[in-house]
């Protein structure tokens, strides 16, 4: 009995040090930054965490001092930059820096499976392919009416949602999900899935589904679990299947039923389903791509509109100034004019501001360096390693944006529209503005974030005005992406008649 406790406590000794050598001690280069510790990526496993919390208490100051850390995340270490020359460095070298999405890192994963290989992970020639389908789709003329019409229903929903409520406030993330989707889905797939008419759609039920399953913090740091046969993981992975071949039917069907037609020949979903029928694209690059453009197309906004909700909830006074600015251009959110709102340099800021405090996509690890190279020629990089970025942290970077860079100020950038897309432009240049990222591998879908952004804000402003519920605890989430967590805001009429 005395040997086999012994053989037992040696055993977990040998995997203990095996399990910490191979995994959790930092890699010796670069040798001249710091390493977060390993356990901080554990946190949001024991404790119900703000991550916004976690940043400043573990990484903030190491990561501001040095420009740069090395991160345990995704059960690797990786650099994790923040410094803008060295993040602009990385946007711009993008043969050296090269995208290496999770099909790549972790191709076992669920949430590999879920994304594939497509243009936000893909690399030289499979990108390129990808770009010249998916570029003509995102920057063509949007149908204004729609999104509007779609603002108009979602303002609907929140009236009856605080009537529902009476004085407590309405939580409003699932609403502004099945707006973006429905913006995103009629708009850039021209496809029509149910989501704004009904809560149970079934993309509305399987989206949800499989965001539960996708942003379960233990598999997100450890995705050599997904190896193992867990129930969550099968679960997860037949979740993950319905939804993609959801997408890829419904629009399929749609542009069956509106094919030929003006609106539809140039649209994301005609060309993408051309680009398989002509041989270009495989099957599952149409199926990865789809449901990449999907998740880019309405996830991101969405977390941008929760957040600025959140910030004009907080500044009644931006509210106000921005109800005047509509009015002072005479903008009907019903058939509101895209030159007439962008031409309106108040909103045009908020939108900014709140991008740059609340970057949607606040970290993202997904760079690989193709050689060894000296970063900034400060720090030596070895070929293979894993880089990102942090732009929570970039954006608000004391040096850069001043004293007060968490502060929520939209005057600084600028008074007229001329000067905040001056300010805007060489932002993004220097990289200290970067929740579009930046370089040959930017955002395609800031054209179409942006207009939606302006078309809703303009139908909200109008129709109410709003703060948060005092009850709701002002946190943001655990993991993940970051914005407020489980926002609840309360809804009251402009106008009389409203
Ligand atoms: C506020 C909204 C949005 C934000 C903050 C945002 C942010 C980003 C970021 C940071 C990247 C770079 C990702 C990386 O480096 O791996 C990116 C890429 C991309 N985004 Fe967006 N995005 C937004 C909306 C959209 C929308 C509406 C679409 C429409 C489908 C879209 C489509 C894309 C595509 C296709 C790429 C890949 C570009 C390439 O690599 O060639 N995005 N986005």
């Amino acid at each position: 009995m005395f040997f086999l406790i012994a053989e037992l406590l040696l055993l977990g000794a040998v995997l203990t040090f095996l399990v910490y050598n191979i995994f959790l001690l930092p890699p010796k280069y670069p040798t001249n930054i710091p390493a977060v510790p390993f356990w901080v990526a554990l946190i949001p496993f024991f404790k119900d965490v703000d991550q916004s919390d976690i940043f400043r208490a573990y990484i903030e100051q190491p990561l501001r001092t040095h420009g740069a850390v090395k991160l345990f995340f995704a059960g690797q270490w990786n650099i994790l930059v923040h410094k803008p020359s060295y993040v602009a460095e990385i946007l711009k070298d993008d043969h050296i820096y090269e995208k290496s999405g999770n099909q790549k890192k972790i191709p076992h994963s669920v949430l590999a499976e879920f994304l594939g290989e497509n243009i936000i992970t893909s690399h030289g020639a499979v990108w390129k392919s990808f770009q010249s389908v998916v570029k003509p789709g995102l920057q063509r003329k949007f149908e204004v009416d729609k999104i509007a019409s779609n603002a108009a229903t979602l303002c609907a929903l929140f009236k009856d949602a605080q009537l529902h409520a009476g004085t407590e406030g309405v939580a409003v993330q699932d609403l502004l999900q099945r707006y973006s989707v429905a913006n995103c889905s009629e708009v850039l797939l021209q496809t029509d899935l149910g989501a704004l008419a009904s809560a149970n759609a079934p993309i509305n039920v399987l989206q949800s589904a499989v965001k539960r399953e996708i942003f379960m913090p233990i598999f997100m740091n450890f995705p050599i679990l997904d190896r193992f046969p867990f129930l969550s993981r099968t679960r997860a992975r037949q979740v993950v299947k319905r939804f993609k071949d959801e997408l890829r039917r419904a629009v399929a069907a749609s542009q069956k039923c509106v094919s030929g037609t003006s609106t539809s020949s140039d649209g994301l979903g005609r060309t993408m389903l051309d680009a398989r029928d002509s041989g270009q694209w495989t099957e599952k690059q149409l199926q990865d791509n789809l449901t990449v453009a999907f998740v880019a197309g309405q996830e991101n906004p969405q977390l941008c509109m929760i957040s600025t909700l959140y910030l004009l909830a907080k500044h009644p006074h931006a509210q106000a100034k921005l109800y005047a600015e509509l009015q002072s251009r005479g903008v009907d959110p019903t058939n509101p004019d895209p030159e007439t709102l962008r031409d309106m340099p108040y909103m045009t800021s908020v939108i900014y501001e709140s991008l740059r405090l609340f970057p949607p996509i606040s970290q993202l690890v997904n760079r690989r360096a193709s050689e060894d190279v000296l970063l900034g020629g400060d720090i030596v990089i070895p070929q293979g390693t894993y880089l990102g970025y942090n732009c929570l942290s970039t954006n608000r970077d004391p040096e850069a944006w001043g004293p007060i860079a968490d502060a929520f100020d939209p005057s600084r950038w600028g008074k007229s529209s001329v000067a905040i897309q001056k300010q805007y432009r060489s932002r993004r240049a220097k990289a200290e503005f970067i929740s579009f990222h930046g370089g040959p591998r930017a955002c395609l879908g800031e054209k179409f974030a942006l207009l939606q952004m302006r078309v809703t804000l303009a139908a909200l402003v109008h129709e109410f005005t709003w703060g948060l519920d005092p009850t709701w605890i002002d946190r943001k989430t655990p993991a993940g992406p970051l914005y407020p967590r489980a926002l609840r805001l309360v809804f009251a009429p402009r106008r009389e008649d409203s």
